[in-house]
């Protein structure tokens, strides 16, 4: 295995969204030896709880945690502090929550921090606009006037005047992130949908290639892998075409 492919391994985020650990672990045994980084979201997270993410971290995963939290900013800071216990690389808060509870995120993050040396800063990202979002959701439905890419630009400038490392966003908007908050900000990009794959529910897609040539930093893929016929070709074939791209 040679540097660019563990690098860009390490830029594909798979999403383990199953309804229990022992699915989650067969995919993991499926995907053995790929250093790719693994997402938990809620489905896996209510389910099989901090042990299953414990458990990763103890198998040497690097692990998002996405609970994409949005509460008031107290509850936040203490959610994000008992995330960070967990040991976790990555996690997620909703921008809409706003600049006070970004902060607390991070303070949050930092308690736990200052309480356990053997404890690695997490990346703190938040959530702009969902990528099953699309332009006549937000003006028609939820009311937002303008533009996906306003709202979610807005969002990501939002997030880092916080003090956050990055955010959520649809890979067709990331070039436009980096141009408004520098190439330093992270963007982690679902509604990753390989050429003639299933869009499901995701309203903002692009392709693995498309979205590296865009300048995502991380890619999120979990149907097109975890409901594959034969996931680990599936995960290889995207990074085949992210190495390409
Ligand atoms: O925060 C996320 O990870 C997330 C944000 C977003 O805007 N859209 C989005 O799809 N996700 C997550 O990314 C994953 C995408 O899964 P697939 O659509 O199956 O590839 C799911 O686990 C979603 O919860």
């Amino acid at each position: 295995m040679n540097e660019r492919y563990r690098e860009m391994a390490g830029r594909l985020i798979v999403a383990l969204d199953y309804p229990d650990a022992d699915q989650a672990a067969a995919l993991l045994r499926e995907l053995e030896g790929i250093p790719c980084y693994m997402k938990v979201g809620m489905q896996l997270y209510y389910a099989a709880g901090p042990d299953f993410v414990r458990d990763l971290k103890t198998r040497g995963y690097k692990v998002f945690l996405d609970l994409k939290m949005h509460d008031i900013p107290n509850t936040v800071k203490g959610g994000a502090e008992s995330i960070t216990r967990l040991g976790v690389d990555m996690f997620n808060v909703h921008a809409a929550g706003g600049t006070d509870m970004m902060k607390a995120a991070l303070e949050g993050a930092d308690k736990a921090l200052a309480s356990d040396g053997s404890l690695k800063k997490p990346l703190v990202i938040a959530v702009t606009q969902l990528t099953s979002t699309g332009q006549d959701m937000l003006n028609d439905e939820i009311g937002i006037p303008g533009t996906v890419r306003d709202a979610v630009i807005r969002y990501a400038e939002l997030t880092q005047a916080a003090g956050l490392d990055g955010v959520v966003a649809s890979a067709q908007e990331a070039g436009d992130i980096a141009r408004a908050c520098g190439a330093g900000f992270i963007t982690v990009t679902p509604g990753i949908r390989p050429a003639g794959s299933d869009q499901g529910d995701q309203k903002r897609v692009l392709t693995p290639g498309e979205a590296i040539r865009g300048g995502s930093s991380y890619i999120v893929v979990g149907r097109p892998i975890t409901a594959a016929e034969k996931p680990r070709t599936a995960a290889e074939q995207i990074i085949k075409e992210m190495l390409e791209a």
